[in-house]
């Protein structure tokens, strides 16, 4: 294999030469022997500032590649007393092993294991699932394999089925009948967490999510894992069933399964989605205290972007659902009103880092339409 240095973070990493894995003068990560995309440091920047806010005392970092994930949480958030590594790629243990060896990593194990059945001989603090698209096959071991207390964290980059538009392939992993909405952006976050409340309550078990938050090409969700069949039956409680009407872009969400009408304007051209996560996206608490230790992530190239990501997460966790301004200006046959004079006119309401074009109010839906003709007096 062709290796390359470079460095990420504190880490130094050995990595796939993207100069030998060319095609057509066109590289793409998956491509080369191991795994490595550029593509994804926001999000390991992310789960860095995240996993040092956990400090667990034990790591399974459970498909590695280059190992790139186990390392910076060991260097960058916390020195954990055990790291273990996991690829059922022979190429990929290989490089994990020189890469931990480069960066002193005291105390890392590395598997060439099935994730599903080394997971099952496992019980860590911190569980970290990044795989090929869909997590989905990974979570009932993962949660498994966290011990009460615990954490354990998903990255999805297989947006088409939790967005609605591979419907048949979204029932088959999440067992969600979803379709488009003009908010499903965030309708696939909330797929993803129903399915790993709905697998974690199969192990009497709940999951209450502390981070969550969607970016470029996938969603990624850090979750606390509680015992007990009580809470999982409490969590399950807050599944249920987005409705979007077509005609009037009225939304809600509701545990209302059977609705074939729209409530506000009567329509019967609805779309119900779910069940889907009507709960918490963020838990205030710990938001609060990832953000008081932020600045000591200053070197990260993508501070100011964590940061500005933080904030958002903070501002919009108080509201469900935002609205896509796009969808409800066509819905009314009106010009695209501006979003700040929206925001303006609504008051309570914030901008969503799930879309440019969305925003979250809790106000009723006819202030909603009376801002979408007076937001053009504000200023711009
Ligand atoms: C998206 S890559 C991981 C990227 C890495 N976490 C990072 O941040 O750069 C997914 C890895 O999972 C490995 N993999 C896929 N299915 C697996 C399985 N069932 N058990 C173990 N490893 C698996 C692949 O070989 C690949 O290296
Ligand atoms: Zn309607």
């Amino acid at each position: 294999m062709k290796l390359k240095e470079i460095t990420e973070g504190k880490a130094r990493l050995l990595v796939p030469d993207p100069e030998e894995y060319k095609k057509e003068e066109k590289y793409d990560p998956s491509w080369a022997p191991v795994f490595y995309n550029p593509r994804m440091v926001f999000n390991r920047d992310v789960s860095v500032v995240v996993v040092s806010a956990l400090s667990p005392k034990s790591i399974v970092d459970t498909l590695s590649a280059t190992g790139v994930r186990g390392i910076r949480y060991y260097l960058e958030s916390s020195k954990t007393e055990e790291v273990l590594f996991n690829d059922k790629s022979p190429n990929a243990v290989e490089l994990i092993r020189r890469n931990v060896e480069v960066n002193g990593i005291e105390n890392a194990k590395v598997y060439n294991r099935d994730a599903n059945s080394l997971l099952y001989e496992l019980k860590v603090d911190y569980v970290d699932v990044d795989p090929f698209g869909s997590p989905a096959p990974f979570v009932l071991s993962s949660i498994n394999a966290t011990k009460r207390g615990g954490s354990v964290a998903y990255t999805a980059t297989d947006l088409s089925p939790l967005e609605g538009k591979a419907r048949r392939s979204c029932l088959r992993k999440y067992y969600v009948h979803n379709q488009r909405l003009s908010f499903s952006k965030e309708v696939g976050i909330r797929v993803l967490v129903s399915k790993v409340v709905r697998d974690s309550a199969v192990l009497e078990r709940t999951v209450v999510p502390l981070i969550s938050f969607y970016s470029d090409y996938y969603y990624r969700v850090f979750f606390r894992v509680l015992g007990g069949a009580r809470r999982a039956d409490n969590a399950l409680e807050e599944l249920g069933y987005f409705i979007e009407c077509q005609d009037c872009g009225y939304h809600e969400g509701t545990r209302e399964k059977c609705v074939d009408k729209c409530p506000y304007c009567g329509s019967k051209n609805v779309k119900v989605v779910g069940p889907v996560w009507l709960g918490k996206l963020v838990d205030e608490e710990f938001l609060g205290k990832v953000m008081s230790s932020i600045d000591k992530f200053e070197y990260l190239t993508s501070f100011q972007m964590v940061k500005e990501l933080l904030t958002s997460l903070r501002d919009e966790n108080r509201f469900l659902a935002y609205y896509n301004l796009d969808f409800l200006a066509s819905r009314h046959k009106m010009n695209v009103p501006p979003t700040r004079g929206m925001l303006e006119c609504l008051g309570e309401a914030t901008r969503t880092h799930f879309d440019k074009k969305g925003i979250k109010t809790n106000k009723k839906y006819e202030e909603v339409l009376e801002c979408l003709k007076t937001s053009f007096s504000y200023n711009r």
